[in-house]
Formats: C-alpha cells, structure tokens, sequence
C-alpha cells in the first residue's frame, strides 16, 4: 500500500475516542493527554469512584503488537509501588478491549514550570530536585527494572515534588525487546543511552539537570552558542558530575554511587558557595 494511504487509514483507525464516550461502562472520557507510538491516553472520570484517571488504550492500527507492549507496561506498572508513582488500578487482558488505568497526577512538567512559571533553578536547588527524583529513580532500578524513558514530559511536578510516569519503554535489567517501536526509537538514541542499564537512566538524567541548569543562563549579547561546558557557569563538583552523567569521565558504578556525589556536592554548596 502506499505509504500516504497507509497513513491517513492508520489515522482514521487510531481517531481518538471523543468526550462524554464511556470506555468499559465505566470511565467516562474528559479529554485526550497524548497519543503515543503504541497508545493513545485519556483522562477519564471513574464512575464507579468518583476519582480523575488515566486510561491508556492501544492505538488500534498497532493491532496485536500494540497489546503485547502495553501488557507488558502493565506487568511492570503493577510492581511498582511508590508514593510518587501512579498506581495501576485496573487493567483488563481478557477482553478485546485491552485497556490500562492508573491514577492520574496532575501537575506541570519542567518545561511548563520554566517557560510558563518563569522558575528558574539555582545549582543547589536543582541538586536538591534532582536528589528527589533519583530516589524514584533508584526504586525503579532495585526493583530490577530501567525506566528508558526520563524525559521532561514523563516527569510531573505537583506540589513542589516530582512524579515519574510512563512506563511504555521500561523493561528489565539487561532484557532485550525487539519489536518495531523499539527498534526505530533505538536508531534514534545516543550510544551511551541503548544499553538496558542504571547508566542509560543516568545519561538522561544529566539531559534532566542539563535542562534545570539554563534555567539560569542568560546569554551575553552577540555571543556565539556553545557547548554546555562553555556555556554554564557551573562549580567544579557539578561539572564533573554531569562529565560522568555523560560518560565523558567513568561513568557511576550504580545509583547510589550518583546520588552519593550529588550529596556530597550539595554539602559543598552549601559551605562554600563560591567552590
Ligand atoms: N498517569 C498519568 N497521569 C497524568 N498524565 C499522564 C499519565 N500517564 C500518561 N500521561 C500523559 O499522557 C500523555 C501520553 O502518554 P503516553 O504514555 O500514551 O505516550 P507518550 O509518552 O507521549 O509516548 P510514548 O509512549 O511513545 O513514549 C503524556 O503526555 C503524559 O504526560
């Protein structure tokens, strides 16, 4: 089929369900929040509870592999049980209708808090931050799993904490997944990032703090763009940190090894500013 075909069949497959459509008698749609490379997700109310969720369908164009992928998000969501993960609720595998709820966290993302909240985040702060989401982090990881997918929209600020969400690329420790949607995001990932390891998690999180960090930078007029490294004015431990994030120096040997230094940066802040 040609390929334009195949689109606009795929897009009339995958229109999404519109609100005041009711998924499994039981969740009411209120709006799409996005519609991923295998899923499409909804806001819903539960009629049953009352309370707000978020329901992930596969995209119907996606057919079985589609199921087979959020299945497998599902099996790993349902371990995950963490204050500042969203739970699964409810997933159901026998119908035709494969469907995944979980509780729905609303809040701001990074870039909405930066572009839209004019926060900007000192080094202290966003070590601190940083400090937060890695312990989320580090539950993931001694759970066995890589999340693989640490990005400014999978983290949700609410509160004044962070939440990690989206589980759609996780898999376990060292696993792997071949499959489509894989294979073509893979092609697309720096070397440092493809491998099913701590260290991958890591390289994303030095793009996280990389992201917090311009926050504060204010370019000179006329000034030429460079580098991060020449770019950020940063303190020696924070630079050598974000070096071994990057696997420009070698690398952490396990999280706790990061979270470790980042502590250790912050001690040193805190007591000489100016380090
Ligand atoms: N539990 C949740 N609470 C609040 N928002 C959520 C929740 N789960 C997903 N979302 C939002 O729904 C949107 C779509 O998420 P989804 O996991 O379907 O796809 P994606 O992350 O955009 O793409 P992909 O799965 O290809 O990585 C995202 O923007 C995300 O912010």
């Amino acid at each position: 089929m040609f390929a334009w075909l195949r689109n606009i069949y795929e897009s009339w497959m995958d229109y999404p369900k519109q609100p005041g459509d009711l998924l499994s008698g039981r969740y009411c749609v209120r709006s799409l929040l996005g519609m991923g490379s295998y899923g499409l997700t909804y806001l819903c109310l539960d009629r049953h509870s009352g309370q707000e969720v978020a329901v992930k369908l596969p995209r119907p164009s996606k057919r079985a592999q589609a199921v087979q992928l959020l299945q497998r998000e599902a099996h790993i969501m349902r371990q995950m049980e963490h204050p500042y993960i969203p739970k699964l609720l409810e997933n159901d595998k026998h119908s035709d209708e494969m469907y995944m709820v979980m509780e729905y966290v609303s809040g701001m993302t990074l870039e909405e808090l930066i572009f839209e909240q004019e926060r900007s985040f000192t080094e202290q702060e966003c070590i601190v931050y940083i400090l937060e989401l890695m312990e989320r982090v580090l539950y993931v990881h001694e759970r066995g799993y890589i999340h693989r997918d640490i990005r400014i929209p999978n983290v949700i600020h609410r509160e004044g904490k962070p939440y990690l969400i989206d589980f759609g690329l996780a898999l376990a420790v060292g696993e792997r997944q071949e499959d489509v949607f894989t294979e073509a995001m893979l092609e697309k990932r720096a070397p440092e990032r493809q491998d099913v390891a701590f260290y991958s998690d890591l390289y994303d999180i030095g793009h996280f703090m990389l992201f917090m960090l311009y926050s504060s930078y204010e370019p000179q007029p006329d000034q030429p763009p460079g580098s991060w490294q020449e770019e950020l004015v940063l303190s020696q431990p924070v630079r050598h940190i974000l070096e071994r994030l990057f696997q420009i120096r070698p690398r952490y040997e396990n999280s706790r090894q990061f979270m470790q230094e980042l502590e250790e940066a912050l001690l040193l802040l805190e007591v000489n500013p100016e380090s």
